[in-house]
């Protein structure tokens, strides 16, 4: 365990609670935790695990070497500029709102003309929980190594990491691996719900649609082959999964995926431009 690292989560959910699962008791200590959240039930939670908790930001943040905000984009500016008189020049700011820029950030928290250096645009996705996530990374220009080595093994808690160069990939990192958790258990829903439908009993229906995903992406990752080789040896010629496909291809399934990413995508840079005031 790190146990130099003190941490605030600004923003105590959802998302917060699944980093600090993998965080605490690995990388820092649950007394070196610190917990800015309006919401008294969401601070109980955080005190039960050892965490100190405030629903307004105190003296408490300058003692917190790493800043996370895990408040919904639209909360952000609010929350900033709660939290900007307590900055120390050691503070390194990491964001994992979704669409805000590491720009539009950094001018919230900075001084007119000078805005924060040291921070960190992220995206992690829920199966973080289980220490399966992965989350995408960006810096500014002025961040230091040991800064971005403090930001990857924090989020290495919880999963994997990848680094990228910019604000607009990691909003390519938001429709893909962010959101894409949703899209996976919507397509188990439709598989579920498709068992159902042929006679399957909900027991029997969740245990073949969970082993097929989970083995499917297994055989995936450890194929050296691409994933059209894979599936074409699910698909004999004039067979079961040839007809299934070709519904799909018919209904123009790839094309969907692809433009439910863009709108993602999209709704990431919107997002960027109508909060950035
Ligand atoms: N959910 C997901 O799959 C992912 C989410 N994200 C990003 O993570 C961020 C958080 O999402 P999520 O955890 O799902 O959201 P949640 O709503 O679960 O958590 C946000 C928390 O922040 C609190 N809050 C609101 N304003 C402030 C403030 N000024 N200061 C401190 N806390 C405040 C909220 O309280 P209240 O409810 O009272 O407003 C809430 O408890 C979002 O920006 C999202 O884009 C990133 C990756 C994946
Ligand atoms: O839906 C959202 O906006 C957030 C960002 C990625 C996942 N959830």
């Amino acid at each position: 365990m790190d146990s130099e690292l003190t941490l605030s989560f600004i923003g105590g959910g959802n998302m917060a609670t699944a980093l600090g699962a993998g965080l605490i008791g690995k990388r820092c200590a649950a007394q070196d935790v610190h917990v800015i959240d309006p919401t008294e039930a969401v601070l109980q939670q955080w005190r039960q695990k050892g965490a100190s908790a405030a629903a307004a930001p105190g003296a408490q943040l300058s003692a917190c070497r790493v800043w996370v905000f895990a408040v919904k984009p639209q909360h952000l500016k609010a929350a900033a500029q709660a939290c900007r008189p307590f900055l120390t020049p050691g503070t390194l700011v990491v964001s994992i709102a979704a669409g805000i820029t590491s720009g539009t950030l950094a001018r919230w928290l900075g001084e007119p003309g000078r805005p924060w250096q040291r921070l960190v645009r992220c995206m992690p996705n829920t199966p973080a929980l289980i220490g399966a996530g992965i989350t995408g990374l960006m810096a500014l220009p002025a961040v230091s190594d040991d800064d971005r080595a403090l930001a990857q093994q924090m989020l290495r808690a919880v999963g994997e990491t990848v680094w990228v160069d910019d604000d607009a990939a990691l909003d390519a990192v938001t429709a893909l691996s962010g959101s894409g958790p949703a899209y996976v258990f919507l397509f188990l829903e439709a598989m579920l719900q498709g068992g159902r439908d042929l006679g399957l009993n909900d027991e029997q229906a969740r245990k073949l649609a969970l082993a097929t995903l989970s083995g499917a992406t297994q055989l995936a990752a450890l194929s050296p082959e691409p994933p059209a080789t894979l599936r074409e040896r699910v698909t004999s010629k004039g067979g079961t999964t040839a007809a299934a496909l070709a519904v799909f291809q018919q209904r123009g399934f790839a094309g969907i995926v692809q433009q439910a990413m863009r709108a993602a995508c999209d709704r990431a840079a919107e997002l960027a431009q109508e909060l950035d005031a």
